[in-house]
């Protein structure tokens, strides 16, 4: 592993991306500190999948820059990779393999030896209760058992940031409780989180600190006190983001 550096886990610098003429991430910077586990929340479509996409080198920015531990995204994408485990957006798993045969593969091909990838493979089954998982299609996974092979795969090479795209959704408490530990675990360890939810108890109950982002522009970010200012992350959410004054007219034939 590369030497330690007290560049940030993962800074973003005026990331830009438009689809169809329309901006849809608006100068994005954030800088996430070594060892912070940062929530980024926003509405649907607001434009976390895509800042999230741009930071790990998924998607290619219009403009700005991404730098993870101070290694260029965009620039060093190999080193980059090497520094970061990525659990994508509606991940696409081979369907046709062994939740063991997925992890094999993948740190084959990330060129780890095979002893390694097999002790490592052993153990992410086990901690994330996925033993016979492990002997089983991914084709008969449920929704949890997805998030969490998706969970081993960003695990499997060891890196020192993990981005996850709403790693918890759909996922049933049990499951959710292992994610929970092994992130908590990771950041006790010396890693750097960052993840998406809606879910802002989720957010304020996990991450120290917090983003949020609105129409494709971070319009707070900081310790989870800073942002909160001593009230409920909720409220200061639809605080931020506006809440739209008119939501609750209408639908008056539901009256009775
Ligand atoms: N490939 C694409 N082509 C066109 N528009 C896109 C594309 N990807 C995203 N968008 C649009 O960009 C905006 C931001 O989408 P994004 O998925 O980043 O939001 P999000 O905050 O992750 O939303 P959600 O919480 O619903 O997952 C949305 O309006 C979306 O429709």
């Amino acid at each position: 592993m590369s030497a330690a550096t007290t560049e940030p886990a993962l800074q973003l610098t005026g990331l830009v991306k438009e689809f169809d003429d329309r901006l849809v991430v608006d100068h994005v910077d954030l800088t996430v500190p070594q060892g912070a586990f940062l929530g980024l929340v926003g509405q649907n479509g607001a434009g976390k999948t895509t800042t999230l996409s741009m930071a790990v080198g998924l998607l290619r920015p219009d403009g700005g820059r991404a730098r993870i531990l101070g290694v260029d995204v965009w620039g060093e994408p190999e080193r980059a990779g090497e520094l970061v485990g990525v659990l994508p957006d509606g991940l696409a798993l081979p369907e046709r393999l062994t939740g063991r045969e997925v992890l094999t593969y993948l740190g084959l091909v990330r060129g780890l030896p095979p002893a390694v990838v097999a002790e490592r493979a052993e153990e992410l089954l086990a901690v994330l209760e996925l033993e016979r998982a492990g002997r089983t299609l991914v084709i008969d996974y449920s929704t949890g058992m997805r998030k969490k092979i998706g969970l081993a795969m960003a695990l499997l090479h060891a890196p020192r940031l993990l981005v996850l795209d709403e790693p918890l959704e759909a996922v049933d408490p049990v499951s959710a409780a292992t994610i929970k530990s092994i992130l908590r675990g990771f950041v006790a360890g010396g890693g750097s989180v960052v993840l998406s939810s809606h879910v802002m108890a989720l957010v304020e109950q996990l991450c120290g600190h917090v983003a949020v982002i609105d129409r494709g522009r971070v319009v707070a970010a900081g310790t989870l006190a800073e942002v909160t200012a001593g009230r409920a992350l909720e409220d200061r959410f639809v605080e931020l983001v506006g809440a739209r004054e008119d939501r609750d007219r209408g639908l008056t034939w539901l009256s009775r």
